[in-house]
């Protein structure tokens, strides 16, 4: 029996992606019966289409890189890639974690688990009938009605569509299809310049065998972080050998015989032709919820196209929603703790509501860039004034020995004496968890002076935090004075602007 002999779960789940899977696992602890409803692959952007896909071709991209450097005393005789074989291995990469995910997931079945709760994965779409109940299509005529006492709306988000440009994962791609190019193209545009456009241009450029031009109608590449952070991202890129057209919008792609030729469109009437063997889309996500039937459900969209969640993560009354269809950022762990917080709620528990504003996260560029809590620019627009320092990996011991000096670390803490921490954003390797030791603080509300009360070992990376926060201090053995353009330290007040510290 698959159900409660009243036929209806506690739980219907739609969508097995991080957000899907991580809820599905919490409410079977509370010992409830799940229906873990999936159409496409388990894992969903999550695995297959984004995140750890993405990630394994970042990193055998930069293993790739480091093996061709001439720089260091060792030098590869006949170093060479194939596309064909990086993607066989990104695909290895997938079909483990997938596998990781079906075996626990079959582990719970009601055919091989005796214990409280249970986990049913039923394949095929989901669509609301009503408030109670789901159809789950498995063909257009072949569908199976779910009951259940509450729901958890987790079905992601897929690429946006660029007006007038066929994506046919052919020649043009999104990131759904990326994965499928039968070769390092010669000459590769990306549109759309975000964390996609920039990770895959960082990515292809790593490779050494594309010459990638990267095109987005704003005048900077990660618009939504500071302009030192998007400048610095730039030169990165331009240093891997990567052409941006900023301010560029993309007019026409037109097929030729065995190449594209697409026209890009300046501001100041200014208009230039490329020829190009691939194409890559990456202008943002779409939730994916127009199929769902929501008005039957009674759940309302927001206008911005997203599900307005509370902080409990309800949509309206047993129906819940996590992850890429809520109008929080796109991220995997975002999704899993919505999931999280979510099956607490519906199922009585206590939550705690989730602080957004700390959610570290990290983008894969060349060098990494990791992030947390308030940019300089968001600190400005809510008028808060604050210090920040930066320092350059150039001074970093770790990095010197690494031979990796390009990146820095930045630590904006609030303008007074307590100094807490309100952001920070690091460059690098291994800056996830300089960035990660900072958000624990943060989520704890401490200052400058509580984190330096710890003892960083050396040489790492983390020492990087110690010296930035020092230098908010005056404290640090780096002297602006005696290296300007590594060591900046000033203050930011909301009506005098900038000023030294
Ligand atoms: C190229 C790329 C790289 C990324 N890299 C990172 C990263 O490094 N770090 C990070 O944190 N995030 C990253 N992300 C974002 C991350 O992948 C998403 O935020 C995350 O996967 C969202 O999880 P989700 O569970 O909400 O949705 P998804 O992962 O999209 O899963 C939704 C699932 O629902 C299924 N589904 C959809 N509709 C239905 C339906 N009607 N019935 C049944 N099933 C349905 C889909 O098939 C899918 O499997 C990346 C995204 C992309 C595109
Ligand atoms: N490492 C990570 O955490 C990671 C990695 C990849 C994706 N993601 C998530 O996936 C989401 C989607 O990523 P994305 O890069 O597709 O979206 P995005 O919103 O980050 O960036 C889209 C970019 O496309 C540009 N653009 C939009 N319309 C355009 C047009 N007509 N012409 C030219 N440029 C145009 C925008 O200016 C923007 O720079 C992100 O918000 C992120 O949360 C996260």
């Amino acid at each position: 029996m698959t159900q409660h002999d009243d036929g209806i779960y506690d739980l219907c789940i739609l969508g097995g992606g991080p957000g899907g899977f991580a809820g599905a696992m919490r409410a079977f602890d509370f010992g409830k019966r799940v229906c873990l409803v999936e159409g496409g692959e388990i894992g969903g952007a999550g695995v297959k289409w984004g995140a750890l896909a993405s990630k394994t071709l970042w990193e055998l991209a930069k293993d790739y890189s480091t093996a061709s450097k001439v720089d260091r005393g060792y030098r590869v005789a006949a170093l060479s890639v194939s596309y064909a074989e990086v993607a066989a291995t990104v695909e290895q990469a997938v079909k483990e974690r997938q596998y990781q995910m079906l075996t626990q997931l079959e582990s719970f079945s009601p055919q091989r688990w005796n214990g409280p709760g249970s986990i049913t994965l039923m394949r095929g779409w989901a669509t609301f009938n009503d408030g109670a109940s789901v159809r789950v299509y498995q063909g257009q005529e072949h569908w199976q009605q779910v009951r259940a006492r509450n729901f958890l709306i987790a079905t992601g988000s897929r690429p946006r569509a660029y007006p007038g440009i066929q994506i046919d994962q052919q020649r043009i791609f999104d990131s759904n299809g990326i994965g499928s190019l039968k070769a390092f193209p010669k000459r590769l545009l990306i549109v759309g310049a975000g964390v996609v456009g920039c990770e895959y241009a960082s990515i292809f450029a790593a490779f050494g065998q594309t010459q990638v031009h990267l095109v987005d109608h704003k005048e900077r590449v990660i618009p939504y972080e500071d302009r030192d952070v998007s400048t610095f991202v730039e030169h990165s890129l331009r240093n891997a050998g990567v052409e941006l057209h900023q301010q560029a919008c993309l007019r026409d792609v037109r097929h030729l015989a065995d190449s594209v030729e697409v026209i890009l469109d300046y501001p100041e009437g200014r208009s230039e032709v490329l020829q190009v063997d691939a194409v890559l889309v990456s202008v943002g996500r779409r939730p994916n919820l127009e199929y769902l039937n929501l008005t039957a459900a009674g759940v309302a969209v927001g206008q911005n196209g997203y599900l307005e969640t509370g902080v409990d993560c309800c949509a309206a009354r047993n129906i819940y929603a996590c992850g890429d269809v809520t109008c929080h950022p796109n991220l995997v762990n975002i999704a899993e703790m919505e999931a999280r917080l979510a099956v607490r709620d519906m199922f009585g528990q206590r939550v705690h509501p989730l602080n957004y504003q700390n959610m570290s996260a990290i983008m894969f560029f060349n060098p990494a860039i990791a992030t947390v809590g308030l940019s300089e620019e968001s600190c400005q627009k809510k008028g808060l004034a604050y210090r920040v320092a930066w320092l350059d990996n150039a001074l970093v011991a770790r990095a010197i020995a690494m031979r990796a000096t390009r990146g820095f670390t930045k630590i904006v803490v609030s303008d007074d004496e307590e100094m807490k921490i309100l952001g920070m954003r690091a460059a690098g390797p291994q800056v996830a968890n300089s960035v990660m030791a900072i958000a624990h603080f943060m989520d704890h509300d401490k200052g400058a002076i509580d984190v330096l009360r710890s003892v960083y070992p050396h040489p790492t990376i983390s020492e990087a935090t110690q010296e930035c926060l020092r230098l908010l201090l005056g404290k640090s053995v780096y002297k602006p004075y005696a290296f300007p353009q590594w060591v900046k330290v000033r203050r930011w007040k909301p009506n005098g602007g900038y000023a030294p510290l």
